[in-house]
């Protein structure tokens, strides 16, 4: 079983987390915040007591970020940048940032790392009927936060000898 002192070893697994939230953040536009001042930022005026709305599923597919296969599933992106998700690098903030940010943020990290590593160890995982993984519908509804237009089919077997 893979336990959680296992966890610093998987950088892969981190890398397929990270470019699940940047395609896929569960809050896709964050958790609405308010100005408690004027400001400029970026050459922007935005003026006390604005109504700000973060859109981290448009970042996460901005080519200008993420190069021209922003729109493509390719979790080998972080290798080389140094990129993590604690709210330090604006590129990816699907926690939030900030004194605001997820306080989840750790046990949420923690606790996906635990059950996504075992189901891979555990288990061979086959989509049903054949279906290719590029053929997999990745439709999401919209709303505060983003969850799957349709339900995920996959068949697993498990593959551990006892
Ligand atoms: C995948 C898991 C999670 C994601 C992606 C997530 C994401 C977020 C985001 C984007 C925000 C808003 C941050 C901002 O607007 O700057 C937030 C706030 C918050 N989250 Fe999470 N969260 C997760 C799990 C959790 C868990 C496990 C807990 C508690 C155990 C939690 C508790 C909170 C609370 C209390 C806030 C409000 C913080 C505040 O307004 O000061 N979250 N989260």
């Amino acid at each position: 079983m893979v336990e959680e002192s296992d966890l610093p070893k998987l950088a892969y697994l981190d890398m397929v987390i990270k470019e699940s939230f940047r395609l896929h953040p569960v809050a896709p536009l964050l958790v609405p915040h308010e100005s408690i001042d004027d400001v400029t930022v970026n050459g922007y005026f935005i003026p006390k007591k604005s109504r700000l709305l973060v859109n981290t599923w448009s970042m996460g597919r901005n080519p200008k970020i993420w190069s021209s296969n922003a729109e493509e599933f390719f979790p080998e992106r972080f290798k080389d940048r140094k990129i993590d998700l604690r709210g330090h690098d604006f590129e990816l903030i699907s926690f939030g940032t900030g004194r605001r940010g997820c306080p989840g943020m750790q046990l949420a990290l923690i606790s996906m790392r635990l059950i996504l590593a075992q189901l891979a160890h555990c288990f061979d995982w086959e989509l049903p009927d054949g279906m290719l993984p590029n053929e997999l519908d990745m439709t999401e509804k919209f709303g505060l936060t983003l969850p799957r237009a349709n339900h995920l089919l996959a068949k697993p077997t498990y593959h551990l000898i006892a």
